[in-house]
């Protein structure tokens, strides 16, 4: 399958099928050649975070919206006008590749079609574009009542989390505190050539000036370092663990956390708890790269009687599921899948998950809530609730007075994923 044939079928199982990017994209990159990979992946990423654009390009090029019978074609434009306008592929590759791509889709009938809407939008391109940007500004490449939300949530930084949730995130890597310290970490790198700084705050965060192949990092099948946004990093400073003491992960797949956890406080004992059976692998393959003992337990963190050996916990890390408006930028098919009535759903299954953790705390203990939401109700206020209806909870240092709101785009993000952390501690009221 040619390049430009595979990411207009990914669109079209993304945005005619409803399904996921992230399981679509692999299946049709194993297809494919290295480079190609990287160039579809781009490609779809593109369409996605600019959708509304895209749409608003094609009505403008195209007489009769294309049947549904041939809307592999609808795509395929898609896929022509991202190469033009984004990804710089040169003109005449773009435009003779894309047309062979119809045959390939087998809708040979439509190779002029193809031809002409590319060549028009070549000749108005400047025109077209100058309109495009009034028509169908950067806010409006969120659906409406997402955008809605942030701008009501965050009036004043909304302009700035819309631009960070179309952009390509930096690569963050967690250096292993068992492995190396971030100043050895950094001499391998600089001898590789490869350029990298370390986070003022969180001491083993390195940020890789240019993205590359992770598995060709030094040491990286061995460990010593793994792939984790800055502001997963926070988690095990709210945490506050101690060697000896008893830890759940309990919403831990693929693991990111829960290896941060060990690595950076070996002597505790972790469980990690995870409720889908096939994400489970992943974390058995994380743990032993690194080299971590784990008790990896299948359950749901909501409903504990069945895996909760029977121990209360020192300290629990509640990273729970939420509408991963957070981190837009890292899946940009999410914002148009999701619906308004998710969240009403999602507000409730973190309600039931954080009362049922509680249980499970010892007095005294710490449990960090943590969503890579930018949503309130999943966050300050979901937790203003629990702390009015819990009378054993309160907030813990250090964050006493309010969570942590991370936001993408501001420079408190470090340009970091939106993410938010509370830390709450039981108080013994017998
Ligand atoms: C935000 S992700 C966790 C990421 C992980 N902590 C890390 O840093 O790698 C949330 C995870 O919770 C799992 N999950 C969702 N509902 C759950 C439940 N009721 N009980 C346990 N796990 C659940 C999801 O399948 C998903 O793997």
């Amino acid at each position: 399958m040619s390049s430009r044939a595979a990411a207009a079928s990914i669109l079209q199982a993304v945005l005619q099928h409803g399904r996921s990017l992230s399981a679509v994209l692999p299946e049709y990159q194993q297809q494919l050649s290295p480079a190609d990979r990287a160039w579809v992946q781009a490609v779809c990423f593109d369409v996605l975070r600019e959708l509304p654009r895209y749409e608003w390009l094609i009505k403008q090029l195209v007489d009769k919206p294309l049947k549904s019978k041939v809307r592999i074609i609808h795509y395929l434009l898609m896929v022509g006008l991202s190469q033009l306008r984004t990804l710089n592929t040169p003109e005449h590759a773009a435009l003779s590749e894309t047309v062979n791509a119809t045959s390939r889709l087998r809708q040979k009938g439509l190779k002029g079609l193809v031809n002409a809407v590319l060549r028009n939008y070549l000749r108005q391109r400047e025109a077209l574009e100058t309109q495009l940007a009034q028509q169908v500004p950067l806010a409006h490449c969120f659906p409406r009542w997402l955008r809605d939300r942030i701008e009501t949530a965050w009036p004043e930084q909304s302009q700035a989390i819309f631009t960070a949730s179309q952009q390509r995130p930096p690569l963050w890597l967690r250096v292993n505190a068992q492995a190396f310290t971030t100043e050895e970490y950094l001499a391998l790198l600089a001898e590789q050539g490869i350029e990298a700084h370390a986070h003022a705050q969180r001491p083993y965060a390195l940020m890789l000036e240019q993205p590359l192949d992770v598995r060709t990092l030094p040491h990286f099948e061995t460990g010593a370092v793994s792939v984790q946004d800055i502001s997963a990093q926070w988690a095990g400073y709210y945490l506050q663990a101690e060697p000896g003491m008893l830890v759940l992960d309990a919403c831990a797949a693929p693991g990111g956390k829960s290896a941060l956890l060990l690595e950076q406080t070996p002597g505790i004992e972790l469980h990690a708890l995870e409720l889908e059976e096939r994400r489970i692998p992943r974390m058995h393959e994380n743990f032993a790269r690194l080299n971590l003992q784990v008790k990896v337990m299948q359950g749901d963190a909501a409903q504990p009687e069945p895996w909760w050996p029977g121990q209360l916990y020192d300290r629990i890390l509640l990273d729970a599921p939420c509408s991963a408006t957070g981190i837009l930028r890292r899946q940009p098919d999410i914002r148009w899948h999701r619906r308004e009535t998710d969240i009403a759903s999602l507000v409730t299954l973190q309600q039931d998950i954080l009362r049922a953790q509680w249980q499970l705390l010892k007095p005294g203990g710490i449990l960090v809530y943590a969503t890579c939401s930018i949503l309130p109700e999943e966050n300050e206020a979901q937790i203003q609730q629990f702390l009015a209806t819990t009378p054993d909870a309160q907030r813990s240092e250090p964050l006493a007075q309010t969570g942590l709101q991370i936001l993408p785009g501001t420079e408190q993000s470090s340009h970091g994923d939106g993410f938010y952390y509370a830390a709450l501690t039981k108080r013994d009221i017998k």
